[in-house]
Formats: structure tokens, sequence, C-alpha cells
């Protein structure tokens, strides 16, 4: 489990409840080492005609105080970096850096202020009450669990489950367990946590509390996030920055603003009950046809078609007889990112979130 690679720390901290806003507006400006560098890591499972390189030359450095999404489809490589980055899985080759320690020079080190919850879930104790398990979780990472206790209230408040405190685990629903798991990595006042798929299971509403309140993590108080999701709701929302990754490798490495710049603006989707396959096909001859979508009432296709060539396309659809039930223009989001670096379509892309 994760905790046991990153809670190796000594003796009670109460660093905590010192720290502010105002304390952390250095953080701005990061200082000193950068809380995750990754150099060159390549991770293989298998032998042979089997072995799959999970993930392969990856290098990647994380800012302190930032939020670095990693997006990719399935089998992408996202989980296996980020247990090697902490230690529970060893690569075949490359370094991780954790605040400045290199982690083969000793894990206590290195994992003393990180944190993670991984696959969507941890161990949470489902038989003591919700704080119980912040205190038990602070306890265990070193944190004096009376010096963090204004911060477990305020986490229980933000995630909506102060009435819930004092409920044992088990007696919660699935969201609420996976809002305490949260917490519980929360709770020693780690600097660096990692999330994998930290939104899976959760109804909207759950998931928009949980994303304001990384996002409030990240800006008030400086923590540093490493999410995975193949939500991009949530990347989108929670994430400086964005990693893709596909077939182990990086495509992608930038601010969400600069990835969502860098595409097409100029695509239009256009619904219609005459599009079959051969008007679909015939359209394919003269425009980029970015996606069909058979399965939306009426079927409609994703085009680009910008200036001169929005009228070339009203022609072609005239000539071809279809009579346009719905036009309008699409914005680009991580997904047409994804598509336009890796040429892999959305519906075989991020989760595959067919669109
Ligand atoms: N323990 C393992 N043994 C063998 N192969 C593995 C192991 N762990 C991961 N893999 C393989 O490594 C590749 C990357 O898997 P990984 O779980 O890191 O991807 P991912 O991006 O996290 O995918 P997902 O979104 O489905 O969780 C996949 O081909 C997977 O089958």
């Amino acid at each position: 489990m994760a905790r046991s690679a990153a809670s190796a720390s000594g003796g009670p901290r109460e660093r905590d409840e010192t720290r502010s806003a105002d304390d952390d507006a250095s953080l701005g400006e990061p200082t000193g080492p950068p809380a995750l560098s990754v150099e060159r890591l390549t991770k293989r499972f298998g032998e042979g005609d089997d072995a799959v390189t999970a993930v392969d030359d990856v290098s990647l450095t994380v800012e302190r105080g930032s939020v670095v999404g990693l997006l990719g489809p399935n089998g992408a490589g996202k989980t296996t970096l980020i247990k090697c980055a902490l230690g529970i899985v060893i690569p075949d080759a490359g370094s991780v850096r954790v605040f400045g320690n290199d982690v083969r020079d000793g894990r206590r080190a290195a994992y003393a202020d990180v944190d993670a919850m991984l696959e969507g879930a941890r161990n949470d104790y489902w038989r003591l009450t919700v704080r119980e398990n912040l205190r038990y979780f602070a306890t265990i990472s070193g944190v004096d669990p009376d010096s963090v206790a204004a911060r477990h209230d305020r986490l229980l408040d933000r995630l909506d489950l102060a009435d819930k405190a004092d409920t044992p685990v088990r007696e919660l629903s699935r969201g609420m367990k996976q809002k305490v798991s949260l917490a519980s990595v929360l709770a020693g006042g780690a600097e660096l946590v990692f999330l994998d798929e930290p939104t899976l299971g959760l109804d909207v509403e759950s998931a928009r509390t949980l994303r304001a309140e990384l996002r409030r993590l990240a800006v008030e108080e400086g923590l540093t996030i490493v999410v995975s999701s193949h939500d991009m709701t949530t990347i989108e929302a929670v994430c400086d920055r964005v990693v893709m990754l596909s077939n182990g490798r990086i495509v992608a490495d930038d601010t969400v603003e600069a990835l969502l710049g860098g595409t097409d603006r100029d695509v239009v989707r256009v619904a219609s009950p005459d599009l079959d396959a051969e008007t679909v096909a015939g359209l394919r001859e003269s425009f980029d046809v970015r996606a069909v979508d058979r399965e939306s009432r009426p079927p409609a296709v994703t085009v680009v078609a910008g200036g001169d060539r929005l009228y070339d396309l009203m022609d072609a659809l005239r000539a071809a007889g279809v009579t346009v039930s719905d036009l309008r223009t699409v914005q680009p989001d991580l997904e047409d990112v994804f598509l336009e670096r890796t040429g892999v379509a959305g519906d075989g892309g991020l989760g595959g979130a067919s669109r």
C-alpha cells in the first residue's frame, strides 16, 4: 500500500497548523529542489514476446505547489509511473528524486512528506469512525493528531463529511468512503500527494466537491498534487499542467491553456438524420472528419471547417441532400489534443469516453 512507502517519517511533526495562505505566498515562486523529479524512467513487465514497456524513458519534473495531471488511455502507464515514483515498483532504469532526495539513497527521507491514494481508494479502517481514521493516519505519518485537529475539521467540513465525523466508515456510502480516503491521505499534512483516479465512483456533486478541495489545497496551502484520471473534467478543473501518456511515453506536457490553445478551433459538429455511411465517406474525401457519432439522435459528424471551408462544407452537404438539424462550433478539449498528438481516436482514447 502506498502508505507504507510514503509515511516513513520520524517523530511527531506539528508543522501543519502553522501553515497558512500568507505563509505560503512564497510558494508562487518555487524554491529549492522540485517536489518530484523523474529522469529517464523505464519499467518493463514480462519477458520476450510478452514483454510490455509500461513506462518508456519518461522524464518529468513537478515543481512544488503545482498540480500536475497524468492523462492517457487504459494501459498508457499512468499507474506504473506513479508506483515507480512512490517506490512501490522498482524501475528497470532511471531515477526518482523526491524533494531532492534520490529514493535509492534512502526511502525514509525521500518519502517523509509524501502520501498517496491509489486506484481510487485506500484501506481505511471501516470499524473506526471517520475522525478516528484521520487521527490514525496522521499518527502513522508521524504527526501528533491533536496538532492537526483543526486541519481535520476543515477537511471534513470542505468534503461535506462533518456530520459523519463520528460515524464508522463501514456505514458510509461508497462515494463517502472515497472522500474519507482522500481526507486520510491529507490527514498527516503530506506536502506531495499522488492521487490515482480520485473521482472514480463519485457522483457529480461529490466529484465537484473533491475537485474544489484539491484546487483549494493547492492554491491556499501549496500542496503539490500529481493526479491521474480518465476524467477530463477533473484534470481540466484541478491541474496547472497536463502530462499526456501513450504507450508509456509522454506525448504532451504543457499547461491546460497552452494545450487547448494549440488545437484547431475551427471544428464544427453537424447533426442530421441523413448522415449515413455513404454520405460520411463522401465527406471524408474532401474534409478532415474528426469524429462520427452514430449513436446520437440524429447522428453527427465533427469536421474541421474554418473560414471558407465552412461554406464548402455547407455546399457539400446540400449537394449530398443532407438536411442539417443542428450545426455548432466545437470547443476543443483535452481529448482532442490527445487525438492530435497520437492519432488515437477518442473512442479508443482517454478512458473510452466516446463522443
Ligand atoms: N504488474 C504488472 N505485470 C504485468 N504487466 C503490467 C503490470 N502492471 C502494469 N502492467 C502493464 O503495463 C501497462 C501499463 O499499465 P498501467 O496500469 O501503468 O496503465 P494505466 O495508464 O494506469 O492504465 P489504466 O488507466 O487502465 O489504469 C499495461 O500494458 C499493463 O498491462
